[in-house]
């Protein structure tokens, strides 16, 4: 047995990652339990409300690759690693463990907190939180961030847009990050209380703000950045474990 144990709220799965540079495509997710932030919008706080702890158990990386190998049929795909913030635990054994056999591995976080085993992710989505959120940025650790993923891993950003000041937000980023891929993704207003398995959503406010999001970025001949929907959501809205 190896390593420390891994804090987890949910394993689910296959299904297909619904957001960023791997939309559409076949995935289990793993989602781990806490969080350093607390954005207003939060679409996943029975994985960040400490009041949710008692949901949240402690596996070995041993039992999470089982579990993962179950539910994909023990046929490799793309682990989802998310959370909370997935940066809090200690995930570099599970990560070797699943390349091991043939599993590959990409991660969500708001990039404040840098892991060394960044650098043996597939792929790194770095999402960190637009002025909407109530949450501060720190450039320096998002920096601290790249850096530990190193030129091994594929850097992405993927920013939530509510408002013109989160989009500001969003054209500083990319302005920091020339070269890594940017995608901007429509701020989902009708969150889920946690209690809610399966809350209904404003779908129609959801799409007039990515329409909008489509207009600012033509108007603005913005032609690098990445429009994208929460697929997961416009398909199954807030229904959890999708
Ligand atoms: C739930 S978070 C978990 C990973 C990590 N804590 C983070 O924020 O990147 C996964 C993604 O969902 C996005 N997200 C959370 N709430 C959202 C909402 N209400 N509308 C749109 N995206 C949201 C986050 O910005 C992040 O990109
Ligand atoms: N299908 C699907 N795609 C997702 N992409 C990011 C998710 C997340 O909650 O981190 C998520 C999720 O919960 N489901
Ligand atoms: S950082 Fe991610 S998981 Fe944490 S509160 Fe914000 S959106 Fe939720
Ligand atoms: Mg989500």
């Amino acid at each position: 047995m190896s390593g420390d144990l891994i804090r987890v709220s949910e394993i689910f799965g296959p299904t297909i990652q619904g957001e960023g540079a791997l939309i559409g495509q076949p995935t289990v997710f793993v989602r781990t339990g806490g969080c350093d932030y607390r954005c207003k919008w939060c679409d996943t706080l029975h994985a960040v409300d400490s009041a949710y702890r008692d949901q949240w158990c402690p596996m070995t990386p041993e039992a999470v690759m089982m579990q993962v190998e179950i539910l994909s049929g023990g046929q490799p795909l793309t682990v989802s690693l998310s959370g909370g913030n997935p940066a809090i635990q200690p995930l570099g054994d599970l990560i070797d463990l699943g390349h091991a056999e043939g599993y590959r591995f990409a991660l969500e976080t708001q990039g404040s907190i840098a892991r060394d085993w960044f650098s043996t992710l597939d792929v790194l989505t770095l999402s960190p939180k637009p002025p909407s959120s109530g949450m501060a940025i720190d450039w320096q650790k998002l920096a601290e961030c790249v850096e530990a993923a190193g030129p091994g891993t594929q850097v992405v950003l993927k920013v939530v847009i509510f408002d013109e000041a989160d989009y500001a937000f969003a054209r500083d980023a990319a302005a920091r990050y020339p070269d890594l891929m940017l995608y901007l993704q429509p701020g989902n207003h009708t969150p889920p209380a946690p209690e809610d398995a399966n809350g209904a959503i404003d779908m129609a406010g959801i799409m007039d703000r990515m329409r909008w999001l489509v207009d600012k970025v033509s108007s603005d001949r913005w032609y690098t950045a990445t429009v994208l929907p929460q697929l997961h959501t416009l398909i199954w809205g807030n229904l959890r474990g999708v």
